[in-house]
């Protein structure tokens, strides 16, 4: 138990972000799913307040994984392939959830919305003043992104979770990289692999007009 949380680095899972683009600008589903769940795996240790959250999360990545050994996983194999694959087959509900209720696109949407929270979320922590309060980096980029897709009862959990995150240096030193200006050091790194995966998706979601998806 001990050596598996020593061996828990966020740097590694940030960093496999990067290996979710193929030269030809591809996000490739299989490190996409590995990032998430190292992401929901540092989620769990935030404590239990936040599970709520990281079993939505487990959720539409098992739906995910469904898809990837399923008899239809080649075209499952990059976001750009689901997404061809899904409108060719008329695989995606459009109006309101009905015949595809967990179709890959809707899915990928939510986690594509979830990465931009993450991107705002991270850019705070990399480039705040040491006495930053994490709770209201927390709010601002939740605020600035995903409330506006969640009921009001979910956005009042969320804000009340948020009040229990550790200060900035705990939770800095919580991304076992070492000192908090390592962890920085690691975000400035990791920080342009994100952004990427996260504009290549939201360009291929636009193009096929798919980022209100019910
Ligand atoms: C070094 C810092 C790293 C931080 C690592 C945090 C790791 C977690 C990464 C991202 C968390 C965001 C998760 C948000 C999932 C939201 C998906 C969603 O929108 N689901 C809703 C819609 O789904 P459908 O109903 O349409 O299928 C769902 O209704 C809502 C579920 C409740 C959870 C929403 C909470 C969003 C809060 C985002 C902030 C996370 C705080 C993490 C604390 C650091």
């Amino acid at each position: 138990m001990a050596d598996e949380q020593a061996d828990f680095n966020l740097k590694l899972v940030l960093i496999s972000f990067k290996q979710c683009l193929s030269e030809k600008e591809e996000v490739l589903m299989d490190p996409y799913i590995t990032g998430w769940k190292g992401l929901i795996r540092f989620l769990n240790k935030l404590g239990t307040i936040f599970s709520f959250i990281s079993k939505d999360l487990m959720t539409k990545i098992q739906i995910m994984e469904r898809f990837r050994s399923s008899d239809q996983k080649e075209n499952y194999s990059s976001l750009q392939c689901m997404v061809q694959y899904e409108l060719d087959n008329r695989l995606v509900d459009f109006q309101k959830c009905s015949d595809h209720p967990d179709s890959g696109c809707r899915t990928i949407l939510r986690l594509h919305r979830a990465l931009h929270w993450l991107q705002m979320f991270l850019e705070g922590l990399r480039t705040s003043q040491e006495d930053c309060k994490t709770s209201v980096l927390c709010t601002d980029s939740y605020n600035s992104t995903l409330a506006s897709y969640h009921p009001w009862i979910i956005r009042k959990a969320v804000t009340m979770a948020f009040c229990t995150l550790p200060s900035r240096s705990a939770f800095l030193e919580t991304m076992n990289v070492g000192a908090p200006e390592e962890a920085v050091e690691m975000l400035n790194e990791a920080m342009p692999f994100i952004c990427q995966v996260y504009q290549v998706t939201q360009k291929l979601f636009e193009e096929h007009t798919l980022l209100e998806l019910p």
